[in-house]
């Protein structure tokens, strides 16, 4: 038996709809559980900050019910939000990242959460915290950052780490390691981001958060920048409703008025053209966007990676499979890994067999 069998890591993974905790006992997972926020239950907090309180009593409750009574957590880990730009990795929670999270320094996203309640838990129980992969992991190539307008310059903020866990789960299905491969990876979630892997770093990806790339069910994606300035200053006093097209209530949600894929599949089913023609239009953009790295790569792809809750729709997989088929052989990894990889990585950090990073602006 490994040392780290017997090691208990509770997992806090915080997202905009729901809050997904996991106790792993080694490598195996012995609890994972979803609680689902409404729009409504989170609308009395004013701050992602403000939502802490409430989902750390979550957290609590889930330890007392599924932890053995005789035993105690050796780390916790949370998932890693907004930060300043920095590498891959697995990185203890500092004083500087809480400072940072909890002002939303580097904006606002329930992901901030991660770092903030792994540290209140771990903090009494005198364990660590760590995060890993935040969604700002930056591996962008200079050209990349370009955006066309000096004021504004592109930046890394996507799914690090499910993109990098299903990109070393197909690797391995290639028989091949992640480092020696050159893959396209679209996370398809409420959230949709599309990186260019090369060798085991992401030369490129839209940010997912802030209107780049394409559509999502709950997200506007890129818009034509002119006529976002014209609605914009029709919003202009209304500024969070204007951001709220882009993030929250853009994109699938807007057209159907669900962010569910599930619901959209069942209203194509019973016929329904309009839900038919913008889930065949997402797909169609996330094709665009996966095309596009064929130059991003230069056209060594060693294959295309359909990864995030909406590749569990092979309805999905096949309109996007048709259109990029001619690039590269296309691996679907269903759903997200996101828990498993971050008691891997804590499990890692534990018996020192990843460095532990440090956070620094
Ligand atoms: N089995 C499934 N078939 C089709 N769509 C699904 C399935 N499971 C989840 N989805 C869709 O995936 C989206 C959420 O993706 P997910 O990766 O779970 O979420 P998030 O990005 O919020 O973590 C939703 O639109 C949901 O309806
Ligand atoms: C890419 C930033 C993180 C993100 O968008 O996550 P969700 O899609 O889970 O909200």
């Amino acid at each position: 038996m490994r040392a780290s069998d017997s090691i208990f890591v509770l997992v806090i993974n915080p997202g905009s709809t729901s809050t997904k905790l996991a106790l792993f006992h080694g490598e195996t997972c012995l609890q994972n559980y979803t609680i689902r926020h409404s729009a409504e239950e989170l609308r009395r907090f004013s701050s992602v900050a403000g939502q802490k309180n409430y989902r750390k009593e979550l957290t609590e409750t889930f330890i007392s019910d599924t932890l053995p009574k005789d035993a105690e957590l050796a780390a916790v880990i949370g998932r890693g939000g907004l930060l300043a730009p920095l590498e891959s990795g697995v990185y203890s929670v500092n004083s500087s990242m809480l400072e940072d999270l909890e002002s939303a320094r580097w904006g606002e996203h329930a992901s901030n959460l991660g770092a903030i309640l792994a540290e209140e838990i771990a903090r009494p129980r005198g364990i660590p915290s760590y995060i890993a992969d935040p969604v700002v992991v930056d591996e962008m190539l200079d050209e990349a950052r370009f955006s066309g307008c000096p004021e504004i310059q592109r930046v890394s903020i996507f799914h690090a780490l499910n993109q990098k866990s299903a990109a070393r789960k197909a690797a391995a299905r290639l028989g091949k390691s992640y480092e020696e491969l050159n893959l396209i990876v679209a996370h398809l979630g409420g959230g949709i981001s599309v990186g260019a892997h090369r060798r085991g770093r992401v030369i490129d990806v839209n940010n997912a958060l802030d209107g780049d790339g394409p559509f999502s069910p709950e997200r506007s994606g890129g818009l034509p920048a002119g006529q976002l300035v014209s609605l914009a200053l029709e919003y202009r006093d209304r500024e969070k409703e204007i951001r709220k097209k882009i993030v929250g209530q853009g994109g699938m949600v807007a057209y159907l008025g669900t962010n569910d894929l599930q619901a959209a599949l069942e209203r194509i089913n019973a016929g329904d053209t309009k839900a038919e023609a913008v889930v065949r239009a997402m797909a169609y953009q996330v094709a665009k966007e996966i095309a596009s790295h064929g130059a991003t790569l230069k056209g060594r792809i060693d294959g295309i990676v359909l990864t995030g809750g909406i590749a569990c729709s092979g309805y999905v997989t096949d309109l996007i499979r048709e259109r990029v088929s001619y690039l590269a052989p296309v691996l679907v990894i269903e759903g997200e890994r996101e828990m498993e990889a971050l008691a891997e990585n804590a499990l890692g950090a534990l018996n020192r067999t990843r460095t532990i990073k440090e956070y620094r602006r």
